[in-house]
């Protein structure tokens, strides 16, 4: 199967290498070109530009930053639109709004494609494992064809229905995770000042019932204030944004999620989006730090 690959960022280089080391022939394209080359060294062909990847391949993938880095893609000067046809197949696996996805999945099936939304959940690691959990939603037929790329690239695929649902199930997921990051660094910091040893927090946690790979995984982390980017922050703010836009038309309350995008928004302001998610507990240690000032 031949698949073209758009977006080679942290999450789509993991992605397009798995697929070329499992043998799929791999065309891939990245707005700063140069990042092709490492995917070339493994095998690829390159495309310069949307329309030439989705010009020679039957399928292409593409895992892009965010709704206007996707739009941009597919609607601009050489992009997906201007030769998207009739048996090509079009996968956007960015998290994006359903809004977005919509009017992607409308312009492409306009000129004759297929469109499977399909954004997933899992970062860097599970990505270079090929233990991603994958979202899809949008046309039946192409997730059955692209079944085997999905199998090399996730543990577990879920068909949500029609376009949105994936948009919206991610959302959700990510929500949850961004607000569970929040109370995980406001717990630290609560540790911390309050004179207990953060690691035995680490350890006890561990043990109970709100034990969890995420916390496993960063906590160590976070207590050396390493931050080196998996999931980079600036896209978690923008998740917990466009998850509270979905509230808002849901009139949906979502009191914790709002309270977290601030503290993301914090850290972006602290020029902390391109390090990982988890360094929000530097900005919530910095709103402690001043409130504690205050006292
Ligand atoms: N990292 C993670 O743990 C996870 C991320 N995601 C989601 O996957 C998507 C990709 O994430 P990730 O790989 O981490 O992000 P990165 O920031 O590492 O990569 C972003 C990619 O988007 C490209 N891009 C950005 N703006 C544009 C634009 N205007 N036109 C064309 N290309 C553009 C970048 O190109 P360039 O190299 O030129 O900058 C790069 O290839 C995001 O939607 C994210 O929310 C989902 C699950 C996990
Ligand atoms: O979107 C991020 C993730 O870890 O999943």
């Amino acid at each position: 199967m031949e698949i073209g690959f758009l977006g080679l960022g942290i999450m789509g280089k993991a992605m397009a290498v798995n697929l070329l080391r499992h043998g799929f022939k791999v065309t891939v394209w990245n707005r700063t070109l140069s990042k092709c080359e490492e995917l070339a060294a493994e095998g690829a062909s390159i495309g310069e530009t949307p329309a030439a990847v989705i010009k020679k391949c039957k399928y292409t993938i593409a895992m892009l930053s965010d709704p206007s880095a996707a739009l941009s893609v597919v609607f601009d000067k050489d992009g997906v639109l201007e030769v998207i046809c009739d048996g090509k197949g079009y996968i956007d696996m960015s998290t994006v709004d359903p809004d977005t996805s919509l009017k992607i999945s409308e312009a492409i099936e306009h000129k004759g494609g297929y469109f499977l939304e399909a954004p997933v959940s899992g970062s860097k690691k599970p990505a270079e494992d090929g233990q991603l959990v994958i979202l899809a939603a949008g046309k039946k037929e192409l997730y059955e064809e692209i079944i085997p790329a999905f199998d090399v690239l996730g543990k577990k695929s879920f068909y949500l229905g029609q376009v949105g649902n994936g948009a919206k199930m991610k959302l959700v997921v990510n929500m949850i995770m961004g607000s569970m990051m929040n109370a995980f660094s406001e717990g630290l910091c609560l540790a911390d000042r309050s004179g207990l040893n953060c690691q035995t927090l680490l350890d006890v946690l561990d043990l109970g019932g709100i034990a969890n790979p995420m916390f496993k995984m960063k906590g160590p982390t976070m207590l050396q204030s390493s931050y080196s980017p998996a999931f980079p922050l600036k896209h978690q703010q923008k998740d917990m944004r466009l998850a509270l836009a979905l509230g808002d038309e849901n009139a949906v309350s979502m009191p914790v999620a709002a309270a977290a995008n601030e503290a993301f928004k914090k850290a972006r302001s602290l020029g902390l989006g391109d390090l990982d998610f988890s360094a929000v507990y530097e900005a919530v240690k910095v709103a402690e730090g001043s409130a504690s000032g205050t006292k």
